[in-house]
């Protein structure tokens, strides 16, 4: 499918580089994660056209900035809206993650959007924390997606369009340089089940075509968009051969020596 700008190059020849990164979630130990970098460290070199990250939980973020290889940047998977010090009992501010030498935040992941016991996060608070992580110098992964009904009601391009609103209107231009879209299907979030390579490649089409359409055309042809959603070394290569899927947010599959069958899965 060609891209809205007019081309059609995929990625791998295009300016966008592949992004691949893994969310390891509430997952990992300090024993379990020193097993996981050694595999990590271990696993081989990193094709040019690939940047690879991992966002692990906050607590661990120390352990894998002095323990991971050099090529493999580090995020955290949330921040707080605050952007100084301040009463905020159990934040995590973003100037925080940036000094301790963190590359990446995850925003608005759809678990974070739902809540747990909590009322989850709306579109107004994910792009107010991205203006304060973007503020702060790091780059985010903002997380938007449909759930299943939405899908199966044909709302798939509202519900995503109406949490890019909010976040387009945070944003000047230049800041979408700092942002990578994560398109993660909520129905496909560690179930198993994967948007097929086509559906996927018609909705960061969309995305990249809203993108295009409501902040320009230059943007929408760098800004890179990943696919989220049961990716793993199986699918990976298939998914990342669409000309609009510039890479991967992966969960369970990072937790894994599978990961680097993602990585290794991106067009050379
Ligand atoms: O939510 C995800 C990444 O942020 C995807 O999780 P899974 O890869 O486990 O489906």
């Amino acid at each position: 499918m060609p891209r809205p700008d007019g081309s059609s190059t995929p990625a791998a020849e295009g300016e966008r580089k592949y992004l691949v990164a893994g969310n390891w979630k509430c997952n990992g130990t300090l024993a379990s994660n020193e097993e996981l970098v050694k595999t990590f460290n271990e696993a081989g070199p990193i094709p040019s056209n690939v940047e690879v990250a991992i966002c692990c939980p906050s607590v661990y973020l120390p352990q894998l900035l002095s323990s991971l290889r050099d090529d493999i940047q580090i995020g955290a998977q949330d921040c707080g809206v605050n952007d100084k010090n301040g009463a905020f009992t159990g934040e995590i501010g973003a100037f925080q993650i940036k000094d301790i030498g963190c590359d990446w935040v995850i925003i608005g992941h759809s678990e974070r959007r739902e809540g747990f016991e909590m009322p989850g996060e709306t579109p107004d608070l994910c792009a107010k924390k991205t203006r304060v992580a973007i503020d702060a110098g790091l780059k985010v992964m903002f997380c938007i997606g449909e759930k299943k009904e939405q899908r199966e009601d044909g709302t798939t391009m509202d519900v995503c369009a109406s949490q890019l609103e909010p976040l387009a209107a945070v944003l000047t231009e230049s800041d979408w340089s700092s942002i990578a879209i994560a398109y993660e299907p909520v129905w496909a979030i560690g179930t198993g089940l994967t948007a097929t390579p086509e559906m996927a490649q018609e909705t960061h089409a969309s995305i990249r075509d809203w993108i295009s359409q409501n902040v320009s055309a230059d943007v929408a042809g760098k800004v890179r968009i990943q696919y989220g959603g049961s990716m793993k070394g199986a699918n990976a290569k298939d998914l990342l051969e669409q000309p609009d899927i510039d890479g991967g947010l992966i969960g369970g599959a990072s937790l894994t020596a599978d990961f680097f069958n993602v990585v290794n899965g991106a067009p050379k």
